[in-house]
């Protein structure tokens, strides 16, 4: 069974369509990374997986559950950090967290999860004080209550501070580790690109690329650069280069040879091309395409709707 399959999946508010026939499927066990720039339909969706939001036309399951008909006990079952997580000015960290381990029937010791998330020295602080990643952190150990199959995370990250994310990551895993799934939306790329198995880029209310994160950078020919230092640089050799398959741009960059690549499997050709020349290569470095590339692409350019899955 797949822990979220969604079927066509729409919600329109009036003229905006939020979110356009979205077919979705989360595999157990797998971290997934929600992606998309502001407005791309991502808190939508997941509030029409929550049962918050009804579905304009299509369907979906969670952990089996229907998302219309079975959303309270979808609620029940799984760990949910909502992107805004209102708290109770009034009440402690520790009894919100006693609060959620009350509403799911669990027998959590709220202090110990206040103190996974990093938070038991405020464990007896009103809420009403808290910094944003200090309510993000007592969100998370709510969401943690029960040891859910599954985590639905909203922008888990957004208020955290980098230890405050480094700990998140670790959360994640030791989840992941211990057999739940976990969906999350974000911004950070580097989170999402330290922590998931797949991502799914939405814009515009449809998702426009969905894989492992190594297999997008090849699908959409992100573009790699290869440097050679190098002891001289011989007249013919970078209209060689540039000639060669895969080869987009060749410069030289004082004692350097940039080359850019848009198949990182050729850098071997590359070097021996260079070497094969005459040319001693005293230090070689390369720089992948990073997530954050690879999603400025699928989300600004004009990426052709027959490239966008399932369309
Ligand atoms: N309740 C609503 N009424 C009207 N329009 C809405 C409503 N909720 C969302 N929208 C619209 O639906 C679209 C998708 O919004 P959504 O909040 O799902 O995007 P998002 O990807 O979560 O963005 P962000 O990264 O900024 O949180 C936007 O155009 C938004 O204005």
């Amino acid at each position: 069974m797949s822990a979220i399959e969604t079927d066509s999946l729409t919600r329109r508010f009036g003229d905006v369509t939020a979110v356009d026939g979205l077919d979705l499927e989360v595999k157990d066990g797998e971290v997934y990374g929600f992606l998309g720039p502001n407005g791309a339909g991502k808190s939508t969706t997941i509030n029409m997986l929550l049962g918050f939001t009804p579905p304009t036309s299509g369907s979906g399951t969670v952990l089996g559950y229907d998302i219309v008909e079975e959303s309270q006990a979808i609620r029940q079952s799984i760990g949910v950090l909502p992107e805004d997580f209102g708290m109770y000015d009034r009440l402690t960290a520790h009894k919100h967290v006693q609060f959620a381990i009350e509403v799911k029937g669990a027998d959590d010791d709220a202090s110990a999860l206040l103190e996974r998330v990093g938070l038991e020295d405020a464990a007896d602080r009103k809420a009403g004080g808290f910094s944003t990643g200090m309510k993000q952190r007592v969100a998370l150990a709510m969401a943690l209550v029960g040891e859910p199959d599954l985590l639905i995370l909203d922008e888990p990250s957004s208020g955290l501070d980098p230890n405050g994310a480094r700990e998140m990551r670790s959360i994640i895993r030791a989840e992941v580790d211990r057999g739940a799934t976990v969906f999350f939306s974000s911004h950070i790329m580097e989170q999402v690109e330290a922590i998931c198995d797949r991502v799914g880029i939405m814009r515009d209310g449809r998702l426009v690329a969905e894989d492992r994160i190594d297999a997008l950078k090849d699908q959409f020919d992100a573009e790699s650069q290869l440097v050679l230092t190098v002891d001289t640089v011989p007249d013919d050799l970078l209209t060689e280069l540039r000639t060669m398959p895969s080869v987009s741009d060749t410069h030289v960059s004082g004692s350097d040879i940039v080359i850019v690549l848009n198949d990182s499997s050729r850098k071997a050709a590359v070097i021996n091309t260079v070497e094969a020349a005459g040319v001693e290569i005293d230090d070689i470095t390369s720089k992948e395409p990073s997530l954050e590339e690879l999603f400025a692409k699928l989300t600004t350019d004009d990426v052709s709707k027959s490239e966008v899955i399932g369309a």
